[in-house]
Protein backbone atom coordinates (compact mmCIF):
# COMPACT_ATOMS: atom_id res chain seq x y z
CA UNK A 1 0.00 0.00 0.00
CA UNK A 2 1.16 3.55 -1.01
CA UNK A 3 2.05 5.35 2.30
CA UNK A 4 0.88 8.99 2.96
CA UNK A 5 5.12 9.66 3.04
CA UNK A 6 5.24 8.14 -0.16
CA UNK A 7 2.01 9.38 -2.21
CA UNK A 8 2.70 13.56 -0.95
CA UNK A 9 6.76 12.77 -2.64
CA UNK A 10 5.45 11.07 -5.59
CA UNK A 11 2.65 14.33 -6.49
CA UNK A 12 4.56 17.11 -5.48
CA UNK A 13 3.26 20.79 -5.30
CA UNK A 14 4.49 23.23 -8.19
CA UNK A 15 6.05 26.39 -5.67
CA UNK A 16 4.64 29.10 -7.21
CA UNK A 17 1.09 28.11 -7.77
CA UNK A 18 -2.01 28.82 -5.69
CA UNK A 19 -4.73 26.60 -6.14
CA UNK A 20 -7.93 27.66 -5.51
CA UNK A 21 -11.66 25.98 -5.25
CA UNK A 22 -14.04 27.72 -7.83
CA UNK A 23 -17.39 28.10 -9.33
CA UNK A 24 -16.75 24.30 -10.73
CA UNK A 25 -13.81 22.43 -8.24
CA UNK A 26 -10.36 23.31 -9.11
CA UNK A 27 -9.14 23.86 -12.92
CA UNK A 28 -5.66 24.85 -14.39
CA UNK A 29 -3.59 23.77 -17.43
CA UNK A 30 -3.80 19.45 -16.73
CA UNK A 31 -0.08 19.03 -16.36
CA UNK A 32 0.06 21.23 -13.62
CA UNK A 33 -2.79 19.76 -11.59
CA UNK A 34 -1.40 16.43 -10.50
CA UNK A 35 -0.89 17.16 -6.53
CA UNK A 36 -4.67 18.66 -6.48
CA UNK A 37 -5.90 15.35 -8.38
CA UNK A 38 -4.09 13.41 -5.69
CA UNK A 39 -5.23 15.46 -2.79
CA UNK A 40 -8.99 15.75 -4.25
CA UNK A 41 -8.61 11.80 -3.89
CA UNK A 42 -7.72 12.30 -0.38
CA UNK A 43 -10.22 15.25 0.01
CA UNK A 44 -13.06 13.05 -1.14
CA UNK A 45 -12.21 10.29 1.08
CA UNK A 46 -11.77 12.40 4.11
CA UNK A 47 -15.37 14.02 3.44
CA UNK A 48 -16.72 9.97 2.90
CA UNK A 49 -15.63 9.51 6.44
CA UNK A 50 -16.90 12.49 7.96
CA UNK A 51 -20.30 11.42 6.73
CA UNK A 52 -20.27 7.94 8.17
CA UNK A 53 -18.83 5.75 5.03
CA UNK A 54 -21.21 7.20 1.94
CA UNK A 55 -20.19 7.32 -1.55
CA UNK A 56 -18.66 10.31 -2.77
CA UNK A 57 -18.12 11.45 -6.11
CA UNK A 58 -14.92 12.71 -8.06
CA UNK A 59 -15.21 14.66 -11.71
CA UNK A 60 -12.14 14.89 -13.67
CA UNK A 61 -13.08 17.66 -16.15
CA UNK A 62 -12.62 20.85 -17.38
CA UNK A 63 -15.99 21.04 -18.88
CA UNK A 64 -16.31 24.04 -21.54
CA UNK A 65 -12.21 25.45 -21.39
CA UNK A 66 -9.46 24.41 -23.99
CA UNK A 67 -8.66 20.74 -24.25
CA UNK A 68 -4.88 21.76 -22.59
CA UNK A 69 -7.27 22.75 -19.41
CA UNK A 70 -8.73 20.38 -16.91
CA UNK A 71 -10.51 20.11 -13.48
CA UNK A 72 -11.18 18.21 -10.34
CA UNK A 73 -14.54 17.94 -8.38
CA UNK A 74 -16.28 16.43 -5.62
CA UNK A 75 -19.99 15.00 -5.74
CA UNK A 76 -21.53 14.92 -2.64
CA UNK A 77 -23.84 11.92 -1.42
CA UNK A 78 -26.82 12.90 -2.46
CA UNK A 79 -25.22 14.24 -6.29
CA UNK A 80 -24.98 17.62 -4.82
CA UNK A 81 -21.75 20.26 -4.90
CA UNK A 82 -19.09 19.60 -1.97
CA UNK A 83 -20.37 21.80 0.55
CA UNK A 84 -19.31 25.20 0.36
CA UNK A 85 -17.87 24.93 4.36
CA UNK A 86 -15.39 22.54 2.68
CA UNK A 87 -13.79 24.85 0.29
CA UNK A 88 -11.84 26.75 3.18
CA UNK A 89 -10.09 23.31 3.87
CA UNK A 90 -10.08 21.99 0.24
CA UNK A 91 -8.08 25.28 -0.43
CA UNK A 92 -5.47 25.25 2.46
CA UNK A 93 -5.28 21.13 1.80
CA UNK A 94 -4.26 21.72 -2.01
CA UNK A 95 -1.74 24.15 -1.50
CA UNK A 96 0.51 23.10 1.77
CA UNK A 97 3.77 23.04 1.04
CA UNK A 98 5.70 20.78 3.79
CA UNK A 99 4.72 17.85 4.66
CA UNK A 100 3.97 17.85 8.72
CA UNK A 101 1.58 20.70 7.78
CA UNK A 102 0.06 18.42 5.08
CA UNK A 103 -0.40 15.33 7.71
CA UNK A 104 -1.50 17.74 10.52
CA UNK A 105 -4.52 18.73 8.33
CA UNK A 106 -5.22 14.99 7.42
CA UNK A 107 -5.18 14.26 11.21
CA UNK A 108 -7.17 17.50 12.19
CA UNK A 109 -10.27 16.48 9.70
CA UNK A 110 -10.10 12.49 10.98
CA UNK A 111 -10.10 14.34 14.58
CA UNK A 112 -13.83 15.72 13.64
CA UNK A 113 -15.21 12.76 12.42
CA UNK A 114 -17.29 10.09 14.79
CA UNK A 115 -15.21 7.00 13.83
CA UNK A 116 -11.94 7.38 12.28
CA UNK A 117 -12.30 3.77 11.11
CA UNK A 118 -15.10 4.07 9.15
CA UNK A 119 -13.61 2.68 5.20
CA UNK A 120 -13.90 5.64 2.81
CA UNK A 121 -15.91 5.16 -0.79
CA UNK A 122 -15.52 7.35 -3.76
CA UNK A 123 -16.35 6.62 -7.36
CA UNK A 124 -14.46 8.30 -10.03
CA UNK A 125 -15.26 9.65 -13.88
CA UNK A 126 -13.54 11.82 -16.62
CA UNK A 127 -14.22 13.41 -19.58
CA UNK A 128 -12.15 12.71 -22.93
CA UNK A 129 -9.26 15.06 -22.45
CA UNK A 130 -5.96 13.61 -23.03
CA UNK A 131 -4.37 14.58 -19.48
CA UNK A 132 -7.59 12.49 -17.79
CA UNK A 133 -6.04 8.91 -17.28
CA UNK A 134 -2.88 10.64 -15.34
CA UNK A 135 -5.19 12.62 -13.01
CA UNK A 136 -7.19 9.82 -12.74
CA UNK A 137 -3.89 7.07 -11.15
CA UNK A 138 -3.04 10.43 -9.02
CA UNK A 139 -6.59 10.34 -7.10
CA UNK A 140 -6.74 7.18 -7.05
CA UNK A 141 -3.48 6.84 -4.95
CA UNK A 142 -5.08 9.61 -2.75
CA UNK A 143 -7.66 7.63 -1.98
CA UNK A 144 -5.62 4.41 -1.70
CA UNK A 145 -3.14 6.15 1.26
CA UNK A 146 -6.34 6.70 3.10
CA UNK A 147 -7.25 3.28 2.65
CA UNK A 148 -10.41 4.09 0.43
CA UNK A 149 -12.52 1.94 -2.01
CA UNK A 150 -12.25 3.29 -5.12
CA UNK A 151 -15.35 2.64 -8.16
CA UNK A 152 -13.73 4.41 -11.87
CA UNK A 153 -16.53 4.70 -14.25
CA UNK A 154 -13.88 5.74 -16.91
CA UNK A 155 -15.76 8.31 -19.00
CA UNK A 156 -19.01 9.67 -18.65
CA UNK A 157 -20.74 12.89 -18.58
CA UNK A 158 -20.31 15.18 -15.33
CA UNK A 159 -24.58 14.81 -14.81
CA UNK A 160 -24.01 10.55 -14.93
CA UNK A 161 -21.24 10.23 -12.11
CA UNK A 162 -23.64 13.15 -10.40
CA UNK A 163 -26.70 10.72 -10.85
CA UNK A 164 -24.39 7.12 -9.98
CA UNK A 165 -23.29 9.12 -6.84
CA UNK A 166 -26.70 9.66 -5.80
CA UNK A 167 -27.78 6.16 -6.53
CA UNK A 168 -25.23 4.44 -4.30
CA UNK A 169 -26.43 6.42 -1.50
CA UNK A 170 -30.31 6.42 -2.17
CA UNK A 171 -30.77 3.32 -3.96
CA UNK A 172 -34.45 4.25 -5.03
CA UNK A 173 -33.00 6.93 -6.94
CA UNK A 174 -32.39 4.58 -9.77
CA UNK A 175 -30.37 1.48 -10.78
CA UNK A 176 -26.52 2.71 -9.82
CA UNK A 177 -24.56 1.34 -13.57
CA UNK A 178 -24.01 3.73 -16.35
CA UNK A 179 -26.89 1.76 -18.07
CA UNK A 180 -29.06 2.85 -14.98
CA UNK A 181 -29.04 6.36 -16.59
CA UNK A 182 -30.35 4.95 -19.83
CA UNK A 183 -32.85 2.90 -18.52
CA UNK A 184 -34.26 5.60 -16.22
CA UNK A 185 -34.37 8.05 -18.87
CA UNK A 186 -35.77 6.25 -21.26
CA UNK A 187 -38.51 4.33 -19.82
CA UNK A 188 -40.03 7.58 -18.34
CA UNK A 189 -39.54 9.29 -21.76
CA UNK A 190 -41.71 6.18 -22.83
CA UNK A 191 -44.39 6.80 -20.36
CA UNK A 192 -44.42 10.09 -20.26
CA UNK A 193 -45.04 9.81 -24.39
CA UNK A 194 -47.63 7.26 -23.91
CA UNK A 195 -50.15 9.15 -21.67
CA UNK A 196 -50.06 11.24 -25.02
CA UNK A 197 -50.24 8.10 -27.84
CA UNK A 198 -47.13 8.68 -29.16
CA UNK A 199 -44.53 6.39 -29.84
CA UNK A 200 -41.24 8.61 -30.61
CA UNK A 201 -39.75 12.11 -30.47
CA UNK A 202 -38.83 13.43 -33.72
CA UNK A 203 -35.25 13.31 -34.13
CA UNK A 204 -32.65 16.24 -33.34
CA UNK A 205 -29.27 17.22 -34.65
CA UNK A 206 -26.87 17.73 -31.29
CA UNK A 207 -23.16 19.61 -31.61
CA UNK A 208 -21.71 17.64 -28.83
CA UNK A 209 -18.48 19.99 -28.98
CA UNK A 210 -16.29 16.84 -29.76
CA UNK A 211 -16.54 15.89 -26.17
CA UNK A 212 -18.15 12.58 -23.75
CA UNK A 213 -21.62 13.71 -24.70
CA UNK A 214 -21.39 12.32 -28.66
CA UNK A 215 -20.48 8.77 -27.26
CA UNK A 216 -23.43 8.67 -24.59
CA UNK A 217 -25.99 9.89 -27.35
CA UNK A 218 -24.78 7.16 -29.43
CA UNK A 219 -25.69 4.60 -26.75
CA UNK A 220 -28.64 6.00 -26.33
CA UNK A 221 -29.87 5.66 -30.15
CA UNK A 222 -28.83 2.23 -30.11
CA UNK A 223 -30.90 1.25 -26.93
CA UNK A 224 -33.94 3.37 -27.68
CA UNK A 225 -36.90 3.54 -29.46
CA UNK A 226 -37.94 6.60 -28.64
CA UNK A 227 -34.96 9.05 -28.83
CA UNK A 228 -32.90 9.71 -32.19
CA UNK A 229 -29.87 12.01 -32.01
CA UNK A 230 -28.09 13.16 -35.15
CA UNK A 231 -24.19 13.93 -33.83
CA UNK A 232 -22.15 16.29 -35.27
CA UNK A 233 -18.94 17.28 -33.38
CA UNK A 234 -18.79 13.97 -31.93
CA UNK A 235 -14.74 13.43 -32.00
CA UNK A 236 -14.90 11.93 -28.47
CA UNK A 237 -11.44 9.96 -29.28
CA UNK A 238 -9.94 13.46 -30.55
CA UNK A 239 -9.64 15.44 -27.67
CA UNK A 240 -7.49 17.80 -28.94
CA UNK A 241 -10.52 19.05 -31.27
CA UNK A 242 -12.64 19.53 -27.75
CA UNK A 243 -15.08 22.59 -27.81
CA UNK A 244 -13.18 23.87 -30.73
CA UNK A 245 -15.02 25.80 -32.64
CA UNK A 246 -17.96 24.60 -31.55
CA UNK A 247 -20.02 23.54 -28.75
CA UNK A 248 -22.66 25.42 -25.98
CA UNK A 249 -20.15 28.05 -25.30
CA UNK A 250 -18.57 28.51 -28.39
CA UNK A 251 -22.31 29.05 -29.67
CA UNK A 252 -23.96 30.94 -26.60
CA UNK A 253 -20.55 33.68 -26.50
CA UNK A 254 -20.21 33.87 -30.06
CA UNK A 255 -23.72 33.60 -30.67
CA UNK A 256 -23.58 31.31 -33.67
CA UNK A 257 -23.58 28.33 -35.31
CA UNK A 258 -20.82 25.91 -34.60
CA UNK A 259 -18.40 26.16 -37.68
CA UNK A 260 -19.48 22.27 -38.61
CA UNK A 261 -23.00 23.85 -39.04
CA UNK A 262 -21.92 27.04 -40.68
CA UNK A 263 -20.54 25.08 -43.58
CA UNK A 264 -23.89 22.69 -44.11
CA UNK A 265 -26.99 24.17 -44.65
CA UNK A 266 -28.96 23.49 -41.31
CA UNK A 267 -32.65 22.63 -42.46
CA UNK A 268 -34.54 25.83 -41.06
CA UNK A 269 -37.08 26.01 -37.98
CA UNK A 270 -35.78 22.79 -36.78
CA UNK A 271 -34.05 22.54 -33.60
CA UNK A 272 -30.49 21.72 -33.10
CA UNK A 273 -28.62 21.96 -29.77
CA UNK A 274 -25.09 21.84 -28.58
CA UNK A 275 -23.58 20.33 -25.29
CA UNK A 276 -20.87 21.58 -23.72
CA UNK A 277 -17.89 19.13 -23.08
CA UNK A 278 -18.96 17.28 -20.57
CA UNK A 279 -22.27 17.14 -21.39
CA UNK A 280 -23.79 19.70 -18.37
CA UNK A 281 -24.79 22.46 -20.39
CA UNK A 282 -26.96 22.64 -23.26
CA UNK A 283 -28.35 25.20 -25.82
CA UNK A 284 -30.63 24.97 -28.57
CA UNK A 285 -30.98 27.23 -31.72
CA UNK A 286 -32.62 27.39 -35.25
CA UNK A 287 -32.14 28.77 -38.43
CA UNK A 288 -35.29 31.35 -39.10
CA UNK A 289 -36.44 30.01 -42.60
CA UNK A 290 -38.22 33.75 -43.55
CA UNK A 291 -35.30 35.27 -42.34
CA UNK A 292 -32.20 32.84 -42.64
CA UNK A 293 -30.98 33.89 -39.39
CA UNK A 294 -29.42 31.71 -36.50
CA UNK A 295 -31.83 32.60 -33.65
CA UNK A 296 -30.06 31.34 -30.13
CA UNK A 297 -32.48 29.22 -27.56
CA UNK A 298 -29.78 29.73 -24.55
CA UNK A 299 -30.80 28.49 -20.54
CA UNK A 300 -32.86 31.81 -19.74
CA UNK A 301 -35.29 30.24 -22.88
CA UNK A 302 -34.92 27.00 -21.29
CA UNK A 303 -36.28 28.09 -18.24
CA UNK A 304 -39.06 29.78 -19.56
CA UNK A 305 -39.99 26.85 -21.21
CA UNK A 306 -40.29 24.48 -18.78
CA UNK A 307 -41.75 27.15 -16.55
CA UNK A 308 -44.62 27.79 -19.44
CA UNK A 309 -44.50 23.62 -19.68
CA UNK A 310 -45.36 23.12 -16.22
CA UNK A 311 -47.33 25.89 -15.46
CA UNK A 312 -49.31 24.81 -18.24
CA UNK A 313 -49.91 21.53 -16.40
CA UNK A 314 -50.12 22.64 -12.84
CA UNK A 315 -53.34 24.68 -13.84
CA UNK A 316 -54.89 21.97 -15.52
CA UNK A 317 -55.34 20.84 -11.70
CA UNK A 318 -57.36 22.20 -9.07
CA UNK A 319 -56.57 22.80 -5.63
CA UNK A 320 -52.87 21.63 -5.70
CA UNK A 321 -50.86 23.69 -3.63
CA UNK A 322 -47.43 23.81 -5.47
CA UNK A 323 -45.07 27.16 -5.24
CA UNK A 324 -42.81 27.83 -8.29
CA UNK A 325 -39.63 29.93 -8.32
CA UNK A 326 -37.32 30.71 -10.86
CA UNK A 327 -33.62 31.49 -9.86
CA UNK A 328 -30.99 32.99 -12.08
CA UNK A 329 -27.83 34.89 -12.94
CA UNK A 330 -26.69 38.31 -13.27
CA UNK A 331 -26.02 37.08 -17.13
CA UNK A 332 -29.56 36.21 -17.59
CA UNK A 333 -30.91 38.26 -20.21
CA UNK A 334 -33.38 41.22 -18.49
CA UNK A 335 -35.96 40.39 -21.29
CA UNK A 336 -36.30 37.00 -19.79
CA UNK A 337 -36.63 38.33 -16.27
CA UNK A 338 -39.43 40.81 -17.38
CA UNK A 339 -41.27 37.87 -19.20
CA UNK A 340 -40.62 35.59 -16.01
CA UNK A 341 -42.40 38.10 -13.89
CA UNK A 342 -44.75 40.01 -16.41
CA UNK A 343 -46.13 37.36 -18.50
CA UNK A 344 -45.70 33.82 -16.37
CA UNK A 345 -46.37 36.27 -13.09
CA UNK A 346 -43.63 33.92 -11.39
CA UNK A 347 -41.10 35.44 -9.06
CA UNK A 348 -37.49 35.33 -10.18
CA UNK A 349 -34.78 35.22 -7.49
CA UNK A 350 -30.73 35.96 -8.23
CA UNK A 351 -27.41 33.90 -6.63
CA UNK A 352 -24.03 34.75 -7.69
CA UNK A 353 -22.59 32.74 -10.62
CA UNK A 354 -22.29 29.09 -10.18
CA UNK A 355 -24.68 26.29 -9.96
CA UNK A 356 -23.78 25.22 -6.30
CA UNK A 357 -25.60 29.01 -5.82
CA UNK A 358 -28.82 28.31 -7.74
CA UNK A 359 -29.21 24.76 -7.09
CA UNK A 360 -29.41 25.75 -3.15
CA UNK A 361 -31.63 28.29 -3.62
CA UNK A 362 -33.67 26.40 -6.34
CA UNK A 363 -34.67 24.04 -3.61
CA UNK A 364 -36.51 26.15 -1.48
CA UNK A 365 -39.92 25.70 -3.79
CA UNK A 366 -41.91 22.86 -4.55
CA UNK A 367 -40.88 23.68 -7.89
CA UNK A 368 -37.58 24.81 -8.40
CA UNK A 369 -36.15 26.04 -12.24
CA UNK A 370 -32.86 27.11 -12.14
CA UNK A 371 -30.85 27.88 -15.33
CA UNK A 372 -27.58 29.74 -16.10
CA UNK A 373 -28.05 31.90 -19.26
CA UNK A 374 -24.83 29.56 -20.74
CA UNK A 375 -27.14 26.81 -20.71
CA UNK A 376 -26.36 25.02 -17.12
CA UNK A 377 -29.60 24.30 -15.05
CA UNK A 378 -32.02 22.12 -14.16
CA UNK A 379 -35.82 21.47 -12.26
CA UNK A 380 -35.45 20.41 -8.29
CA UNK A 381 -38.95 18.91 -7.51
CA UNK A 382 -39.88 18.87 -3.71
CA UNK A 383 -41.06 16.33 -1.43
CA UNK A 384 -44.30 18.05 -1.38
CA UNK A 385 -44.44 18.16 -4.70
CA UNK A 386 -44.30 13.93 -4.94
CA UNK A 387 -46.97 13.76 -2.51
CA UNK A 388 -49.06 16.50 -3.57
CA UNK A 389 -49.68 14.69 -7.29
CA UNK A 390 -49.91 11.76 -6.04
CA UNK A 391 -52.87 12.57 -3.94
CA UNK A 392 -54.61 14.59 -6.28
CA UNK A 393 -53.89 11.27 -9.05
CA UNK A 394 -55.73 8.85 -6.24
CA UNK A 395 -58.94 10.98 -6.32
CA UNK A 396 -58.78 12.73 -9.59
CA UNK A 397 -61.50 10.73 -12.51
CA UNK A 398 -61.08 13.12 -15.26
CA UNK A 399 -58.75 11.68 -18.02
CA UNK A 400 -57.13 14.69 -19.13
CA UNK A 401 -56.11 15.72 -15.42
CA UNK A 402 -54.56 12.65 -14.65
CA UNK A 403 -52.67 12.71 -17.66
CA UNK A 404 -51.43 15.98 -16.73
CA UNK A 405 -50.43 14.90 -13.48
CA UNK A 406 -48.80 11.70 -14.36
CA UNK A 407 -46.73 13.78 -16.32
CA UNK A 408 -45.36 15.86 -13.91
CA UNK A 409 -44.97 13.24 -11.81
CA UNK A 410 -42.85 11.67 -14.39
CA UNK A 411 -40.88 14.96 -15.15
CA UNK A 412 -38.86 14.67 -11.63
CA UNK A 413 -37.72 11.41 -12.65
CA UNK A 414 -36.99 12.80 -16.18
CA UNK A 415 -34.99 15.54 -15.38
CA UNK A 416 -32.02 14.76 -13.86
CA UNK A 417 -32.36 16.08 -9.59
CA UNK A 418 -28.86 16.37 -8.92
CA UNK A 419 -27.90 19.01 -11.60
CA UNK A 420 -27.84 20.36 -14.88
CA UNK A 421 -27.62 17.71 -17.55
CA UNK A 422 -27.46 18.45 -21.24
CA UNK A 423 -28.94 15.18 -22.31
CA UNK A 424 -31.79 15.04 -20.28
CA UNK A 425 -32.86 18.84 -20.19
CA UNK A 426 -32.37 18.52 -23.92
CA UNK A 427 -34.83 15.43 -24.11
CA UNK A 428 -37.49 17.70 -21.69
CA UNK A 429 -37.21 20.34 -23.98
CA UNK A 430 -38.08 17.82 -26.82
CA UNK A 431 -41.00 16.38 -24.37
CA UNK A 432 -42.44 20.11 -23.76
CA UNK A 433 -42.20 21.05 -27.43
CA UNK A 434 -44.26 18.14 -28.67
CA UNK A 435 -46.88 18.12 -25.47
CA UNK A 436 -47.35 21.65 -26.08
CA UNK A 437 -47.35 21.31 -30.03
CA UNK A 438 -44.97 24.44 -29.43
CA UNK A 439 -42.66 25.19 -32.57
CA UNK A 440 -39.11 26.36 -32.32
CA UNK A 441 -40.38 29.66 -34.02
CA UNK A 442 -42.92 30.38 -31.71
CA UNK A 443 -40.38 29.23 -28.69
CA UNK A 444 -38.47 31.96 -30.01
CA UNK A 445 -41.26 34.50 -30.04
CA UNK A 446 -41.85 34.75 -26.46
CA UNK A 447 -39.98 37.59 -25.81
CA UNK A 448 -37.43 39.65 -27.76
CA UNK A 449 -33.79 39.61 -26.22
CA UNK A 450 -32.01 42.99 -25.33
CA UNK A 451 -28.59 43.10 -27.50
CA UNK A 452 -25.92 41.75 -24.87
CA UNK A 453 -22.37 41.46 -25.05
CA UNK A 454 -19.38 39.83 -22.92
CA UNK A 455 -16.14 41.27 -22.70
CA UNK A 456 -13.13 39.05 -20.79
CA UNK A 457 -10.53 41.46 -19.46
CA UNK A 458 -6.59 40.15 -18.20
CA UNK A 459 -6.06 42.49 -15.38
CA UNK A 460 -3.42 42.50 -12.84
CA UNK A 461 -4.62 41.65 -9.35
CA UNK A 462 -8.43 39.69 -10.23
CA UNK A 463 -9.17 39.00 -6.79
CA UNK A 464 -9.06 42.89 -6.42
CA UNK A 465 -12.56 42.65 -7.69
CA UNK A 466 -15.27 41.92 -4.93
CA UNK A 467 -18.80 41.62 -5.51
CA UNK A 468 -22.62 42.42 -3.89
CA UNK A 469 -25.84 42.09 -4.38
CA UNK A 470 -25.54 38.67 -6.24
CA UNK A 471 -22.40 39.97 -7.85
CA UNK A 472 -24.81 42.95 -9.74
CA UNK A 473 -22.40 45.81 -7.88
CA UNK A 474 -19.07 46.06 -6.99
CA UNK A 475 -17.55 46.92 -3.73
CA UNK A 476 -14.08 46.87 -4.46
CA UNK A 477 -11.99 48.56 -6.32
CA UNK A 478 -13.64 51.73 -4.18
CA UNK A 479 -15.04 53.99 -6.16
CA UNK A 480 -15.21 52.18 -9.09
CA UNK A 481 -19.31 51.31 -8.75
CA UNK A 482 -20.11 55.04 -8.79
CA UNK A 483 -18.14 55.67 -12.49
CA UNK A 484 -20.09 52.70 -13.64
CA UNK A 485 -23.69 53.48 -12.62
CA UNK A 486 -22.74 56.86 -13.98
CA UNK A 487 -21.80 55.07 -17.34
CA UNK A 488 -24.84 52.80 -17.03
CA UNK A 489 -27.24 55.55 -16.71
CA UNK A 490 -26.10 57.38 -20.33
CA UNK A 491 -28.43 54.01 -21.94
CA UNK A 492 -31.63 52.95 -22.39
CA UNK A 493 -33.01 49.64 -20.50
CA UNK A 494 -28.63 49.85 -19.85
CA UNK A 495 -27.16 47.46 -17.63
CA UNK A 496 -23.51 46.26 -17.07
CA UNK A 497 -21.54 44.58 -14.31
CA UNK A 498 -18.23 43.67 -13.36
CA UNK A 499 -17.04 40.87 -11.69
CA UNK A 500 -13.51 37.76 -11.43
CA UNK A 501 -14.52 34.89 -12.70
CA UNK A 502 -13.85 31.83 -10.71
CA UNK A 503 -12.49 29.40 -13.47
CA UNK A 504 -10.34 31.79 -15.11
CA UNK A 505 -7.42 34.40 -14.65
CA UNK A 506 -9.69 37.36 -15.59
CA UNK A 507 -12.45 39.41 -15.03
CA UNK A 508 -15.78 39.66 -16.68
CA UNK A 509 -18.04 42.51 -17.91
CA UNK A 510 -21.45 41.84 -19.02
CA UNK A 511 -23.46 44.75 -20.88
CA UNK A 512 -26.95 45.29 -22.49
CA UNK A 513 -28.81 48.33 -23.39
CA UNK A 514 -31.84 48.73 -25.95
CA UNK A 515 -30.02 48.67 -29.18
CA UNK A 516 -26.54 46.68 -30.10
CA UNK A 517 -24.91 49.96 -30.69
CA UNK A 518 -25.85 50.98 -27.33
CA UNK A 519 -24.70 47.83 -25.86
CA UNK A 520 -21.37 47.46 -27.72
CA UNK A 521 -21.13 51.68 -26.61
CA UNK A 522 -22.31 50.52 -22.95
CA UNK A 523 -19.63 47.36 -22.68
CA UNK A 524 -16.13 48.99 -24.16
CA UNK A 525 -17.00 51.50 -21.64
CA UNK A 526 -17.02 49.93 -19.25
CA UNK A 527 -14.28 47.83 -20.08
CA UNK A 528 -12.37 51.35 -20.21
CA UNK A 529 -13.38 51.97 -16.37
CA UNK A 530 -12.54 48.53 -15.27
CA UNK A 531 -8.64 49.08 -17.10
CA UNK A 532 -8.08 52.32 -15.66
CA UNK A 533 -8.66 50.92 -12.21
CA UNK A 534 -6.72 47.58 -12.39
C1 LIG B 1 -20.36 33.91 -17.42
C2 LIG B 1 -20.27 32.44 -17.39
O1 LIG B 1 -20.76 31.78 -18.30
N1 LIG B 1 -19.63 31.90 -16.33
C3 LIG B 1 -19.46 30.45 -16.18
C4 LIG B 1 -18.06 30.11 -15.73
O2 LIG B 1 -17.86 30.71 -14.47
P1 LIG B 1 -16.93 31.98 -14.20
O3 LIG B 1 -16.87 32.06 -12.69
O4 LIG B 1 -17.62 33.13 -14.83
O5 LIG B 1 -15.60 31.70 -14.86
O6 LIG B 1 -17.94 28.69 -15.60
C5 LIG B 1 -18.80 28.13 -14.61
C6 LIG B 1 -18.51 26.65 -14.50
O7 LIG B 1 -18.81 25.97 -15.67
C7 LIG B 1 -20.25 28.42 -14.95
O8 LIG B 1 -21.06 27.94 -13.91
C8 LIG B 1 -20.45 29.93 -15.15
O9 LIG B 1 -21.74 30.20 -15.58
MG1 LIG C 1 -19.75 21.75 -18.22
Amino acid sequence: MLSLREGFDRYPKPKDITYSYGTAGFRYIGDLLDSVAFRIGIIASLRSISLGGKTIGIVITASHNPPEQNGVKVIDPMGEMLPQEWEPFANEFANCETFEEFQKYIKQKLQQVPDQRVRPRVILARDTRASGPHLLKAALDGIAVINGTATDFGMLTTPQLHYLTRCFNDPKFGRNTENGYYEKLLSTTRRILSLYDYTFLPSVTVDTANGIGGDKLSRIDSLSDVLNFGVINGKTDHPELLNVDCGADYVKTQQKLPAELQKSSPKPDQLYASFDGDADRVVCYFVDGKTNKFRLLDGDRIATLFATFIGSLLKQLSGVDITMGIVQTAYANGSSTKFIQEELKLPVYFTPTGVKHLHHKAQQFDVGIYFEANGHGTVLFSKKYTSELSIFLATTTDTKQKAAAQTLLLLADLINQTVGDSISDLVTVMVALKIMGKSVNSWGADYTELPNRLFKLKVKDRSAFKTTDAERKLVSPSGLQAKLDEEISKYKQGRSFVRASGTEDAVRVYAEAETQEECDNLGSGVCELVKAFS
